[in-house]
């Protein structure tokens, strides 16, 4: 599997080195034509305003949407699973919007600006160690949408068939499971689209 990580902004070469753990190829994307031939892209954490004004600079947010909306598999991080949301609770950021979600930016409050959790994180591990910075949460979730791990009633990783998002940094520890685990969408979208 090929798998590109959108390479505008955040910890970019953290998530090469885990998506290679998974044991993908893992190549960056900063122009359109970088998302030809792709199984599937990551978008890591960041800032998601910033971040959105880049895609559009550089014209990647049409082409991304459009991937997206296709079936295309993309997997959003913090800042990532921002702007892969339908709906942002108080902001009006330009964004992807290909999820039944709303989200939360911040939402951990000040005092927790930064915290590690272990996380149960369904189908994919039991401990899973988790890093969110000025994280965000997912405060409503659609019918079609999975959650697969949740703090409380703070949902903290959801699936939609193609498309997966993540509150936190899973590039950050030592874990590539959560990769682990998008790589295997990725197979299965492939597969279904040569049957
Ligand atoms: N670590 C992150 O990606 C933080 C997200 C950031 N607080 C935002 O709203 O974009």
């Amino acid at each position: 599997m090929k798998i590109g990580v959108l390479a505008l902004q955040g910890a970019v070469r953290e998530h090469v080195r885990m998506l290679e753990q998974a044991g993908a190829e893992a190549v960056t994307v900063k122009r359109k034509q970088d998302l030809e031939d792709l199984d599937g892209l990551v978008i890591p954490g960041g800032e998601s305003t910033t971040i959105s004004k880049l895609m559009h600079k550089y014209d990647l947010m049409e082409p991304i949407r459009e991937l997206g909306k296709s079936g295309f598999p993309i997997f959003g991080t913090c800042a990532g699973l921002i702007l892969l949301a339908e709906r942002i609770e108080e902001s009006d950021v330009s964004h992807l919007g290909l999820m039944d979600i709303t989200v939360r930016r911040n939402a951990f409050g000040r005092q927790r600006e930064s915290f590690e959790a272990r996380l149960n994180v369904k189908g994919v591990a039991e401990d899973f160690e988790a890093v969110f910075i000025r994280a965000p949460y997912i405060s409503e979730a659609g019918e079609g949408v999975d959650v697969l791990s949740a703090i409380g009633d703070r949902m903290v990783i959801v699936q939609q068939g193609h498309l997966l998002g993540a509150a936190f940094h899973p590039e950050l520890t030592e874990d590539p499971r959560l990769h682990a685990h998008f790589v295997e969408m990725a197979k299965q979208a492939r597969q279904a689209q040569t049957v």
